[in-house]
């Protein structure tokens, strides 16, 4: 059973060993091992059901059916096994929009580990909660409900929510799906100011030309890792068309594997 562990390489912001990550007992990431640079800005790219949501969930700290390690620096580690500092979106359609809650506490969770649970929210988290709605272009949305919001509008939200997290990892699953252009050039804007700000930033990410332009690191994955490492090294038809062809063989009933431990795979 893999957990997380302090690390000895300080320039790794996680490190990860002949990682497989299974639902059912049924493999959907197999032998993963590299690293994610503390950082460094890296899309996770592949095909429809290569992995790459079940992996960043296991980064967040959500395991399913784990082997292997995933391991983050020291500096930043928990006594409960994770960063203390690590923020994780999900994609917006695991998020249930019925729930009745305002748009400053949804923003306001985001300082929860400075707030303690139960407490009600202090009038400084208010005021730097509605910096960070300013920052993401929704001044006096404080008190509406998240049900009122549109997609984008929500996006905002969340990403506010992130602002406030403050954290040195940021895990984003497919981060500006299904957003008008305006709203996902405003967001790419705060994941490269993040990246400016020297965070470790790890999106799954859908547009290659997006990748392609703004984030230097690419872990291309097809449940097992086709290339990890700069962009355009990684992004080239070969590899591209060797993970497309890996799809075209991938049996979900499979059962689980074994190999012994790799130490070539590189990342970031
Ligand atoms: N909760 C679950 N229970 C069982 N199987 C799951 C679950 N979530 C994902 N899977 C399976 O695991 C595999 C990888 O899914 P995952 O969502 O991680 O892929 P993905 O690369 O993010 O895909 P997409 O680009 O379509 O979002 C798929 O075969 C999927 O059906």
């Amino acid at each position: 059973m893999a957990d997380a562990q302090a690390l000895a390489t300080h320039s790794n912001a996680i490190e990860i060993r002949n990682l497989t990550l299974a639902y059912q007992g049924h493999p959907a990431v197999h032998h993963l091992s590299g690293a994610f640079e503390s950082g460094s800005l890296t899309a996770i790219v592949g095909p429809n059901g290569a992995g790459k949501s079940t992996l960043l969930s296991a980064l967040s700290g959500q395991k399913t059916g784990i082997e292997g390690t995933i391991a983050f620096t020291s500096a930043i580690h928990s006594k409960q096994g994770r960063p203390s500092k690590l923020a994780y979106l999900p994609q917006q359609s695991a998020i249930d929009r019925e729930f009745p809650v305002r748009v400053l506490d949804v923003v306001a969770l985001g300082a929860w580990r400075e707030l303690g649970s139960f407490r009600p929210v202090s009038t400084e988290i208010r005021a730097r909660a509605s910096e960070v709605l300013a920052a993401v272009g929704l001044i006096g949305f404080e008190r509406r409900y998240i049900g009122e919001l549109s997609v984008g509008q929500l996006q905002r939200v969340l990403f506010a929510r992130l602002l406030m997290q403050d954290a040195e990892i940021i895990l984003l699953d497919e981060p500006f799906n299904a957003l008008d252009t305006r709203t996902a050039e405003d967001l790419l804007g705060v994941v490269l100011n993040w990246h400016r700000q020297s965070r470790t930033v790890i999106a799954v990410l859908h547009d290659l030309e997006m990748v392609r332009q703004y984030f230097p690191q690419t872990l291309l994955l097809a449940r097992e890792v086709i290339a990890w490492g700069e962009s355009t090294e990684v992004l080239t038809p070969e590899n591209l068309k060797r993970a497309r062809q890996t799809a075209e063989y991938w049996d979900d009933r499979a059962p689980w594997c074994v190999r012994p431990p790799e130490n070539g795979s590189r990342g970031g």
